[in-house]
Formats: C-alpha cells, structure tokens, sequence
C-alpha cells in the first residue's frame, strides 16, 4: 500500500505552529510511489522532466537540522523556486526540554537523539564514545548549549588559504551579521552594540538572573591568574578572554533553534516549501553515467516492506545531514573513497577520496568539584526541586531555567599558559593563530559524562571545569559499516592521537588547577570528586595525574566538523568552493562538515553564516540560469 499523504507528515492538524504542514502544500501529495510489492523506487526515475503523477523540486534539501532550515527558508523566498526538506526526526517545537534553554541535557538518549558513539579510542583506553546529535527539526541547534561564537576572523582567512576561496572573514562577516537578531539586556549594557539586530535568529546575553553565582565567581577569578577579562567575545578584534556566554535564546526566554527562527508560521506555510518530517533520506538515485543526481529515495522505516517514496530534483540536492549523515549518505550512494565502499559491499560510482576523511572534533577533560551546599544549580536534575522555576519560566521566561548551563568559559592560547597554570599573555608571532586553541569551559552542574554518570554523593552540589582543545593537529574519519543508512557509521574522530593536542589539554588542566586555589572561585570549591584527591592533593597534582584523569574521562564537546571538507581534491577536499561534489555536477553539501578547518570556539553561528551565505550563491545561481535563458 502506498502511504497516505497525512502519514508523511508528523503534526496533527491541532498542532498550531504546523498548521500549514499538515495541510500538504500543492507540491506535496505528488510523490512518487512505488510500484506494489517493490522496495526499491530508483527504477521509477526517468532523467527527463515531470512524468505522470510525479513532481519535481528543484531543490531537494536533505536534513532538516540547522544549515538545512536556514537554507530551506531562504530559498524558499523566491516563490518561484519550489523547495522539499526532509528532516529524519520530529518538531523541535514540540519537545520542552529543546524550548527550555536548562533543558537540553534531558535530551540525550532520547528519540531526538541519533546517539552514536566512536569507534574505540586508542588515546584514551579505548573508550567508545558516545556523541549525542540532534534528530529533530533545527538539529544539533535544538538541542546545543548555546553559546554563540563568531569565532577568530583568523579561523576564516586559514580556510581560505586552504583553498576555500570565497570562505574568508570578509566574506562570512555579513552573514553572522544578517543571522543575527540580538536582543540587548538591560543588565548588561553595551554588550552586542556591534552586533546583528535585524537577523531572525535570535542571540542575547542570558542575564544576571540565568547565571548562576559560581560562574560570576570564575569569571571574576580568571584576570587574578592572568586570563583578561572581555565581556564580548563577538567583537572581531578581541575573540578571547574569560567571559560569560551569550547565547541563542529569545525575548520570551526560549531556545532560538535554526527551526524556531528560520520556519515560523510565514515561512512554513509558503505554498512553494515542503517540509517532510519523520522521513529519512536513504540513498541518493545517480543519473546512469554517475555524473549527476536525479532523486532522493525516502523511507519512514527502516522495514523496506513499508514503502519507499522518491522526490527529484531539477537543480540541486543539497545535503546537510550533519558532520556524520553527510559523508554517510554519499558513501551509502556509492560516493567516496574506493576502499571504504568496497570495504562496506557498496559499489563505488564516483570515486571521491575527501567523503568521510579529515574528521576533526573538540575533545575536553573536565574536573568535576563539590561545591559549598546549595550554591549549584545541581537541582536543575530533580523534577520536584525545579517546579517553582519551571512555573517561572512558563509565565516569565526568566530564571535559572533560561540559563544555557554553559555558562562561561576562558579562550586563550595554550602557549600562554606556565607550568603552574598562571596565564602571561603574548602577542602571536608572524604565522601563528591569533585567535583561541584552548577554552576552559564551565558548568555548574556535575556534568561527568555528560551528566550521565551520577556523582558518589547525590544529594551533593558540584561545578565543571574542562579544558578543551580548540584545534587539534588530530583527525579522523566517518566510514559506513554497510550500504544502509540505518546502520550507525564507524566514527573515529582520533581524539589526542597527536601528542600537540595532549600539550594544549593539558595546559588547560594546569589552568583549571591554577584558578581552583585562587578567590573568589576557591571559596566556593570544597574538593574535586573526580578526579578523586583532596584539595591539597590537587593543587599539586603532577601532569601524569592530570593526564591519567583526562584519559579515563576526555568526551566529546559535541563539534565534528570537516568529514566532506571544502578544499583542492589533491589535498583531501571533498567539495569545491561552491559546496559541489566533486565528481558530481548538482550534489552540494551545507553543514559543519564542509568546513576546511576547526574554528576556535562553538561552530553553531558559523554553521548558519555559512548556510546564509551558501543561499546567497544558489540564488544567484538561479537569476543567471534565468538570465542565459531569456
Ligand atoms: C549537545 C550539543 C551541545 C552543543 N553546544 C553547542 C554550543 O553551545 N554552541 C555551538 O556553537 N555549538 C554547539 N554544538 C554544536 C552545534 O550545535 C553543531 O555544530 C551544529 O548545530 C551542526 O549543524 P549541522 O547543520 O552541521 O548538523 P545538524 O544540526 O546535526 O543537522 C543535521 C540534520 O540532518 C538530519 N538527518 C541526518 N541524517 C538524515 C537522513 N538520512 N535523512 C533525513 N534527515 C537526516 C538530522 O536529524 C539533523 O536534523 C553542540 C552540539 C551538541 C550535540
């Protein structure tokens, strides 16, 4: 039986915010269905134009999370364009732990979590870890800690000269700008006086009441051990020091997820943009000499009894499944290296050795302190402690509950760090990165893999320090383990395999060492739980220590980036400048794994100036093909 068009959709007609979903717009109830009894919908894909009962967009924007509903909602502004998203997952809107900016935690392992883990890490005894990844609309966006970062200008200008010609900071400036509506807060003036006012996704400074005491401590702490203060790291000419996050929440208090900003009401129900949630894109149908893409083939269930469905696309597919769906579905598609499709049973169409390679990822180390009693925000975790502030939040979207718990951080240079932890800022010499390789993020909460490993004493308060390293020298790959999309990936992002990247973790402990004994931090810090040791035991705790516990508990922060790399094919790129793969004439990819390198912060923010950007092009693209055609 095919499926019924109000199955491919999530929302019920009750549901308000998708209203306009759930009434398919004109485009939508033309799928292509598959002949009875066949699993398979690719032998229904003629290469010419419309056939009978079909429909063709011409974009096809796979991955609903946050570079696919940015680009869903530009493109869709020119109503001559007719535009499909398909998202794998369900609203964002509807889940109250995306929408509370404390909640996000709540949701991992749960159905908006893809939740894979690495391959085992030979750098720290062969853990496999877990890496919590947004399936939902808005994606990673929905579920992040939200903390916004430009990131150094420098980052940029390297991805230039890498070969990402066009990617540069002068280049990207505008679109972190257009993004961005930031909304100031009247208890923190002149911070975001520089910045993005108009833009639909909405930043702010959290506030004094979403922060919680310990963390003002820290921040007061980190220019008593050399680390300068910079209440705005946003600001292109300083994106270091200690600082308190600002982050992606709105006016009311809630999360601005790339699908609460960029696909409200006005865009959802654009009749020329068709959003498909709960629907996986399996595999990409190739032109027969391999040269271009003609349709996606869709599944809402892994049984491939249940049907398939196949939309095509008349200019572009463009992917932005994520730093691991990207590279997963090009390989499930007989695109990538020769080696890993064989390897995985796929027959290899268009050889590309950039799919899957180049993975890099931000690895941190935390030392989790008991706090004095009742100064955390422990409580956050007990749904009967939190009840006065959730009702706060409900009816004022202020208080604990619209903190993003990633509170603040240090960013600085790990060369800039003694051997005692004290900081002694120096000027980069001619060729070095200007900007951050080392942040010292907090939380203050018990935050042990991922909160997921309970403290030894519950009823407890704690606080989280972790050194993270910004850009490692390390990488590795995303490699299917067969042909089907279902099945999770082989993720190896080679955490701490270079020994650099174990210098700049460990500076940043000997920092986090370094402030634990230095006021007014220390008055709130009772002992480290983990590692286990006394105050005095810490405050001379030998590298080995340190490194002994950054092995036994290093986790991801949650940015791979770069598996589908822009950059020259002969130097690992898996995309041109253009976000076109190469070997394939209308395959783009637009998310995090396209970046040419690592930035010195959280990509979230970059994530989207490069989708806004990456719009800008495809428009233009779209009024030159008109233009050779009149
Ligand atoms: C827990 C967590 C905390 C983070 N904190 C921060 C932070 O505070 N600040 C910051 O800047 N960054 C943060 N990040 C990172 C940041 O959110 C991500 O780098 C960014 O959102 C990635 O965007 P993307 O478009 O590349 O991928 P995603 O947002 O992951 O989008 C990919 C989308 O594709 C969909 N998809 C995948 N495969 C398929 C398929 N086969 N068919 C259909 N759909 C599919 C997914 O469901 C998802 O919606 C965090 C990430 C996580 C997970």
């Amino acid at each position: 039986m095919p499926l019924s068009l109000p199955q491919l959709f999530s929302f019920s007609s009750s549901a308000p915010r998708y209203a306009g979903i759930s009434t398919p717009s004109t485009f939508c109830d033309r799928f292509v269905e598959p002949e009875k009894g066949t699993s398979d919908a690719s032998g229904m894909l003629g290469e010419g134009g419309e056939g009978e009962g079909e429909k063709v967009f011409d974009y096809v924007i796979c991955g609903g999370g946050t570079a696919g509903c940015v680009l869903a909602s530009r493109l869709s502004e020119d109503p001559s364009l007719r535009i499909l998203l398909i998202e794998a997952g369900e609203s964002d809107q509807k889940l109250l732990f995306s929408r509370i900016p404390a909640g996000w935690p709540n949701l991992f392992k749960t159905p908006a979590d893809y939740a894979p883990t690495t391959i085992p890490q030979p750098s720290l005894r062969n853990r496999t870890l877990y890496q919590p990844r947004g399936k939902m609309l808005g994606g990673c966006s929905a579920m992040n800690a939200q903390c916004v970062q430009w990131c150094a200008p420098g980052d940029y200008d390297l991805w230039e000269k890498k070969g990402a010609t066009g990617w540069g900071w002068t280049n990207l400036e505008p679109y972190f700008r257009k993004a961005e509506g930031f909304v100031p807060d009247a208890s923190q003036p002149g911070i975001g006086s520089d910045r993005g006012t108009e833009g639909v996704w909405k930043s702010r400074h959290p506030g004094e009441a979403a922060t919680n005491e310990i963390t003002k401590a820290f921040v007061e702490t980190g220019p008593k051990v050399g680390v300068p203060h910079n209440p705005d790291l946003n600001r292109a000419t300083n994106t270091s020091g200690i600082t308190r996050f600002q982050a992606h929440i709105d006016a009311r208090g809630q999360r601005s997820s790339t699908s609460a900003a960029y696909l409200p009401s006005s865009v959802y129900t654009r009749p020329n943009l068709c959003i498909l949630t709960r629907t996986t894109v399996e595999r990409l149908v190739l032109s027969s000499d391999g040269t271009k893409c003609v349709g996606v083939v869709l599944a809402q269930e892994k049984d491939p009894k249940k049907g398939r469905f196949v939309a095509r696309a008349s200019r572009d597919v463009i992917l932005s499944l994520g730093s691991f769906g990207s590279p997963q579905l090009l390989q499930c598609s007989g695109i990538g290296p020769r080696a890993t499709l064989e390897k995985a049973g796929v027959e290899c169409v268009v050889e590309n050795d950039g799919v899957g390679e180049g993975l890099k990822d931000h690895v941190l180390a935390g030392v989790f302190f008991e706090v004095r009693k009742g100064s955390s925000w422990e409580w956050v975790k007990d749904p009967v402690k939190t009840l006065p502030s959730l009702i706060r939040w409900l009816t004022t979207g202020t208080g604990p509950l619209s903190s993003n718990m990633a509170e603040a951080a240090a960013f600085l240079r790990s060369s800039d760090v003694s051997p005692t932890g004290d900081v002694v800022v120096k000027r980069a010499k001619e060729g070095e990165r200007s900007g951050a390789d080392l942040e010292i993020i907090t939380a203050p909460v018990w935050y042990l893999n991922h909160t997921l490993t309970p403290p030894p004493n519950t009823s407890g308060d704690y606080f989280t320090m972790a050194s993270t390293v910004l850009h490692p020298h390390s990488s590795g790959s995303v490699k299917i383990s067969s042909g089907s999309v279902w099945d999770m990936p082989l993720i190896d992002p080679g955490y701490l395999k270079d020994p650099r990247d174990v210098e700049v973790l460990l500076a940043g402990l000997r920092l986090i060492r370094r402030m634990s004994t230095t006021s007014p931090l220390s008055s709130y810090l009772l002992k480290p739980t983990s590692p286990s040791m006394t105050p005095e035991e810490f405050a001379t705790a030998t590298d080995e220590q340190l490194l002994e516990h950054a092995t036994e508990t290093a986790e991801t922060i949650y940015h791979p980036m770069g598996s589908c790399k822009i950059g020259p094919r002969d130097e690992g790129g898996a995309i041109d400048p253009s976000l076109r793969v190469y070997g394939l004439s209308n395959v783009r990819v637009c998310d995090a794994s396209v970046f040419p390198d690592t930035v010195s912060g959280h990509p979230v923010a970059a994530v989207i100036a490069v989708a806004e950007k990456f719009a800008d092009m495809l428009k233009a693209e779209v009024l030159e093909s008109k233009g050779a055609r009149l």
